[in-house]
């Protein structure tokens, strides 16, 4: 089996507001592996944004390990961490955020810019990226001049610039329309068929029908791991075969 792309072991996070400490995360371990889809669910404040967070490498927890593409993130320092976080991670959000003034191709470069990719290379693959989500007739466009559903895909555009390990999004259809919605689904599964890994924190049960793992947290523990509706149909397969 291959290596996975992140373990989790034991992972804690709490906040301290005042005299109070909350405990978000619990211990949370998991790994990761190359190709999966995964969505993680749960009640609204078990911790999902903040596993996200640590997942992104946007926060630390306060204690345990995280490994990412086989480097312990949770001991790296801030610039070290912005570093890990713009090799390996592309990011997909609820409200797309896009930079305004800047074009289709533009704001699909984001990422290579920060990895210090030269100009040139940064125009083809963006241009070839934007083509791949179905925008090569609004590269010089501004985000205000696209639909919802067309930033989004930008957004997921730039998530893919950097070949990362995984994409991380969080309620990546929240704000769309269910027609957007659906094609930006029907991407999504495009992308995990030619083996990207998605991690996903949603509400929507239709992503739900679509992937390959679901982990549902609850009180800041792993309820439950379980085979999402794409892996059962590949076992079933396997069992007819
Ligand atoms: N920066 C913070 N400081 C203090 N408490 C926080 C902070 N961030 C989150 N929390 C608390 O941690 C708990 C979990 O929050 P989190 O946003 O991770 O939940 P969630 O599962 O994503 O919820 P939702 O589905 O409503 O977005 C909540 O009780 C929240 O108030």
């Amino acid at each position: 089996m291959a290596e996975p792309i992140i373990s989790l072991r034991d992972i804690r996070k709490s906040y301290k507001m005042g005299d109070v400490i909350s405990q978000v995360l619990q211990g949370v371990s998991f790994d990761i592996y190359p190709g999966e889809y995964v969505c993680i669910m749960g009640p609204s404040g078990c911790g999902k944004s903040t596993l996200l967070n640590v997942l992104g490498c946007l926060d630390q927890p306060t204690s345990g390990d995280y490994f990412l593409g086989g480097e312990n993130v949770a001991t790296l320092n801030d610039d070290d961490l912005s570093a890990a976080r713009n090799r390996n991670l592309g990011f997909i959000f609820q409200s797309y955020n896009l930079i305004q003034q800047l074009t289709v191709v533009e704001n699909i470069s984001v990422p290579m810019y920060y990895g210090g990719a030269d100009d040139h290379h940064m125009r083809e693959v963006a241009i070839r990226l934007a083509q791949q989500v179905g925008l090569g007739h609004r590269l010089y466009h501004k985000p205000n001049e696209l639909s919802g559903g067309q930033q989004q895909r930008v957004a997921i555009a730039r998530a893919l610039s950097n070949s990362p390990l995984m994409i991380l999004a969080d309620e990546a259809t929240g704000n769309l329309d269910s027609k957007s919605g659906q094609e930006i689904l029907a991407l999504f599964d495009e992308l995990n068929e030619q083996g990207k890994t998605l991690v996903f924190v949603t509400h929507d049960e239709r992503m739900v029908e679509r992937c390959s793992r679901i982990i549902r947290l609850r009180d800041g523990v792993v309820e439950r791991d379980e085979p999402g509706a794409k892996a059962k149909q590949k076992l079933a397969q396997m069992a007819v075969a």
